[in-house]
């Protein structure tokens, strides 16, 4: 359902060309749960931006469910991307003057979602969160996890196939980001393929599926891991302390 075949990225500065992804190569299919690590600078950033159609590819093909994304203009690309995707980032990017119900409402209204439908999705998906009693307070009102949970809430409300994050605890502490990722893994199992850059190992392991991003390609160890299987996990430790 996504699939990237031989993907690159090339970004052109004045004096610099930096080869962000090369050949990079992923089929993720429906229902997954996947974990994105690798070291700083290695292309995970880039990746997630091409898979939800954030910054175009220099070359390569790039399918999400049967439409071919190379092939679409800006607006088409766009809609497709309103449809399909959404986004959970470290910073949370909620906007500070608008109170949970109206940050999630923004991007319902963007879409031309009628209001009757919006407050039935916002309700839902801030009950969702736990925090509905919460609708009318500002985002700086709530902790760092409060507030990563509006974020989700507000992804969860276009009601995407695909939940592409980066970074989504990494302004958490540990308890909060375990309540962070409980939640992802909650919204995973009710159908939702979820996309995690993450730096923090032991939430990688949690995820069903790890894959690992060096020198802009899949590491040659990416694995499909088992929970349980603490074996994969010292390989993935010890691919991880060699790169
Ligand atoms: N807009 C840009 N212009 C030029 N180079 C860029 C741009 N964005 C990223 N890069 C470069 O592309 C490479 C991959 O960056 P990317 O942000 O994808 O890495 P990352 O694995 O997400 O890093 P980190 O873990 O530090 O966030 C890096 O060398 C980076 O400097």
């Amino acid at each position: 359902m996504l699939s990237m075949k031989n993907i690159s990225k090339v970004y052109q500065t004045e004096k610099v060309q930096t080869h962000a992804l090369r050949d990079f190569n992923l089929e993720v299919k429906e229902g997954e749960f996947i974990a994105v690590t690798g070291p700083s600078g290695s292309g995970k950033t880039t990746f997630l931006n091409i898979a939800g159609m954030l910054e175009p590819f220099s070359s390569g093909e790039f399918m999400l469910d049967d439409v071919n994304v190379g092939t679409l203009s800006d607006n088409e690309r766009a809609d497709l991307r309103n449809q399909k995707i959404g986004f959970i980032f470290q910073g949370f990017n909620l906007i500070p003057d608008l109170n949970l119900y109206e940050n999630i409402e923004v991007p319902l209204r963007y879409r031309g979602i009628k209001a009757a439908e919006r407050k039935l999705r916002i309700e839902e998906c801030l009950e969702k969160v736990g925090l509905a009693s919460r609708a009318k307070h500002l985002p700086q009102q709530l902790s760092g996890g409060q507030q990563q949970r509006v974020a989700i809430a507000r992804a969860l409300a276009g009601k995407p196939r695909f939940l592409l994050a980066d970074e989504p605890t990494g302004n958490l502490d540990s308890l909060m980001a375990r309540q962070v990722m409980e939640l992802l893994e909650n919204i995973n199992t009710e159908g939702s393929t979820i996309i995690m850059v993450t730096h923090d190992q032991e939430l990688a392991r949690r995820a069903p599926r790890n894959i690992q991003v060096v020198d802009g390609q899949l590491a040659d160890f990416t694995l499909y891991q088992n929970k349980s299987s603490d074996s994969v996990s010292a390989r993935v430790e010890q691919s991880i302390a060699e790169v």
